[in-house]
């Protein structure tokens, strides 16, 4: 029981009658609750491979096998025995207290986060990354682990305030630093362009401000929040690694786009931006996070797949606008939030 409860709090309530049944050895007939009183509805008809999963499902709870997706039964169980190692009194400690659990996952991702940072910066200064390149890794992936950090945060109403935190605390570092309130040469350099530290008030600093909103807006309830990222962080990202590589001899963008962009970066844009987003909705969907236990990008989710590339195309082509006019974090990001959020809530 104990094992049980604890893996409602790290896994969800779907896996953790799972757990239970699995553990007393008798099937669960409990009705299948999901946190969310999010109220999601994909535009189109439910794919024929959505109902078959459905009916796998189904089928396995009646044969006392478990309701949750593979990888939510595979993430519960390795925190059912994490949670059922420790001893009983931190055990109660922390099914009593479900904050602890979002205390715990703040700090591990704000940790994360200044690790992630200064790992680049030193890969950078030791010359084993360009440093050009070093940043842009620390863009393409810092708000993409974040997202995917979203798991470990419990299903309480300010669980997605504690995740806020996160982006809200870099913020804050980087306005402090980039407004001289503080001093941190290792993170001007990790995290600026031509190492002047005022640099981070524009670029770094709206990429946290469009973390924290879109953790706020869409947290891990529908595909819009993991659209933004993915477009924000892996496709932008992935657009001026690749662009200036294979960009340089290629088609560039004419005028009034930005003259210095390339079709090969856009393209790289589109794809990474595909890539990510199908990848964090499917890893969401199979953990249950999706309200009616939503599995997105089956291979018959056509109508997902036509939405999601849209979404990336319109983002290329608004990534290569001059950024003079608005930071490419800001517009990419709002254009991803306004087709997600159109097609999706
Ligand atoms: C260099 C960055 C943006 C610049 O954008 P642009 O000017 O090239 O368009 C990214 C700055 C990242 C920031 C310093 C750190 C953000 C951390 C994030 C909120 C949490 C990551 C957690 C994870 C576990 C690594
Ligand atoms: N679609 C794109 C985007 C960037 N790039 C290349 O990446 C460089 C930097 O792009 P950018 O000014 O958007 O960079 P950030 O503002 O995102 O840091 C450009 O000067 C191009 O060489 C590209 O070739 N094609």
């Amino acid at each position: 029981m104990l094992s049980a409860r604890a893996s409602i709090r790290f896994g969800g309530e779907r896996e953790a009658l799972f757990v239970l049944s699995s553990r007393s050895g008798r099937s669960s007939s409990s009705s299948s609750t999901t946190s969310s009183s999010f109220c999601f509805s994909a535009r189109g008809k439910e794919s024929d491979w959505i109902k078959r999963r459905r009916r796998r499902r189904r089928r396995s709870v009646d044969g006392g096998k478990g309701k949750g997706g593979k990888g939510a039964t595979v993430a519960s169980g390795a925190l059912t025995s994490m949670v059922s190692s420790m001893d009983p009194t931190t055990q109660s400690f922390m099914m009593t207290h479900a904050v602890v659990r979002d205390v715990v996952a703040t700090v591990l991702t704000i940790s994360g986060s200044l690790l992630w940072v200064k790992l680049f910066d030193e890969l950078a200064r030791r010359e084993i990354l360009e440093a050009k390149l070093s940043r842009k890794l620390v863009h393409v992936t810092s708000g993409t682990f974040f997202a995917m950090t979203w798991c470990l945060f419990g299903d309480q109403w300010y669980s997605k305030a504690f995740a806020t935190l996160v982006p809200s605390l870099q913020a804050f570092r980087l306005f402090a630093i980039g407004s001289g309130l503080i001093e941190n040469k290792n993170a001007v350099r990790a995290v600026s362009r031509g190492g002047g530290k005022e640099e981070l008030l524009y670029g770094p600093f709206y990429y946290t401000i469009v973390l924290m909103v879109t953790t706020l807006l869409f947290w891990r309830e529908s595909p819009v929040g993991f659209l933004v990222v993915s477009l924000m962080c892996g496709g932008d990202g992935v657009a001026d690694i690749v662009g200036r590589r294979l960009g340089k001899t290629g088609k560039k963008w004419p005028k009034p786009f930005d003259e210095r962009k390339s079709f090969a970066g856009s393209a790289a844009m589109v794809i990474t931006g595909f890539l990510f987003t199908v990848s964090l909705t499917h890893l969401f969907g199979v953990m249950g996070f999706f309200p009616n236990n939503r599995v997105f990008g089956g291979p018959d989710d056509i109508g997902y797949y036509a939405v999601i590339l849209l979404a990336c195309l319109s983002c290329a082509v608004v990534e290569a606008l001059p950024a003079s006019k608005v930071d490419d974090n800001i517009s990419v990001a709002a254009v991803a939030a306004l087709l997600g959020s159109l097609a999706f809530l």
